[in-house]
């Protein structure tokens, strides 16, 4: 079983780092929306420093920014209460260009993984709509936005990816995550580029995050190593009472194809502020294990979280007590 934890500004230090390897970390994820090989260099020095008291080999997973579509920057925290109206785009909550062709009046806009939410309710410019909030939440830099219904076709790899690529090696980089994979043609040009930088050795964890990408999972199988089950921007996808069966559905194609696959996100989110988890938590880690997942991940737990060595040692004690 691998265990990743993703790397972030509460566990950056190497003590705590350490503490993550002793409760069973075998990797750690970078998620380079929020930065880069680059400017994560101490991070990963840290990150290594801490690995090599453990004696033992451990992965450093990069998850790109493929066709995902982010907010922009944000000084700060900008709070949206329930009720209120905010604006999207110039002036407002920066927005990617990609999306304003597709705003309409009425449009549903999910941010943060769908934790906050808006409706359209006025164009005030070609660049910036007025928006209802609907769920309100504080928010902060480069969080995902999410338009149900709309389907935008952003090439496979940004620009700022192929320039993460072409250091991978040198920053030790074992795995890569694409997200929003859609068809086998997304991981043939990742594989490519893995090719071209000299990195036929990582391995592929593709992110399925849309029913496009469910649609096309048994496609993607053979040009990967893990499947994702990304329940973050999946739960987006759909109503979220049909996420816990779609995940089963994945697991079971993956089964079948004896392919590995990886679940993640909120399997401990409540540990983000507080030292224990709920009951349905920890029965969600048994039920990831039982349907065959052999790796976990944590994301805000260890990233932004209070309590990043508990919530790893809480995935990792509760994973083994679930393995049959
Ligand atoms: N490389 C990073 N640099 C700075 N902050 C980060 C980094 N990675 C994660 N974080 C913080 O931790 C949060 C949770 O991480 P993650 O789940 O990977 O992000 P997201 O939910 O935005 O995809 C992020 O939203 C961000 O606030
Ligand atoms: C891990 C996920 O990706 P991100 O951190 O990009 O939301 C997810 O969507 O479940």
């Amino acid at each position: 079983m691998e265990y990743y934890g993703t790397l972030g500004p509460t566990c950056c230090e190497p003590i705590i780092l350490k503490k993550m390897f002793d409760a069973g970390m075998t990797g750690i994820r970078l998620n380079l929306s929020h930065s880069s090989l680059e400017t994560s260099q101490s991070w990963i020095q840290h990150y290594f420093d801490a690995a090599s008291q453990t004696g033992k080999e451990k992965k450093l997973m990069i998850d790109l920014i493929g066709p995902e579509l982010r907010i922009g920057n944000l000084e700060g925290n900008m709070g949206l209460s329930n009720g209120a109206h905010v604006i999207l785009g110039h002036g407002g909550i920066p927005a990617p260009k990609e999306i304003f062709p597709y705003i309409k009046k009425n449009q549903e806009i999910l941010l943060d993984d769908g934790k906050i939410k808006l409706t359209v309710e006025q164009k005030i410019s070609e660049s910036s709509w007025r928006c209802k909030i609907i769920c309100g939440g504080v928010l902060t830099a480069h969080k995902s936005i999410a338009m149900p219904g709309c389907s935008i076709n952003n090439p496979t790899l940004t620009e700022a990816d192929l320039r993460n690529l072409a250091v991978a090696k040198q920053y030790k980089v074992t795995d890569v995550m694409l997200p929003f994979v859609r068809n086998k043609a997304d991981l043939i040009i990742l594989r490519e580029a893995l090719r071209e930088y000299g990195c036929e050795d990582i391995r592929i964890f593709a992110k399925i995050e849309n029913m496009t990408g469910v649609e096309h999972l048994e496609e993607l199988i053979p040009y990967c190593d893990y499947i994702v089950i990304a329940r973050g921007d999946l739960g987006n996808a759909m109503p979220l009472s049909q996420l816990p069966r779609i995940q089963a559905h994945i697991a079971r194609v993956c089964r079948k194809h004896n392919k590995d696959f990886m679940i993640v996100t909120q399997m401990l989110d409540s540990m983000i502020k507080n030292p224990y988890p709920t009951r349905a938590e920890v029965n969600d880690i048994y039920h990831a294990v039982t349907q065959g997942a052999s790796a976990l991940m944590l994301t805000g737990e260890t990233a932004h979280g209070k309590y990043p060595v508990e919530a790893m040692k809480m995935l990792v004690d509760t994973a083994e007590e679930s393995i049959l």
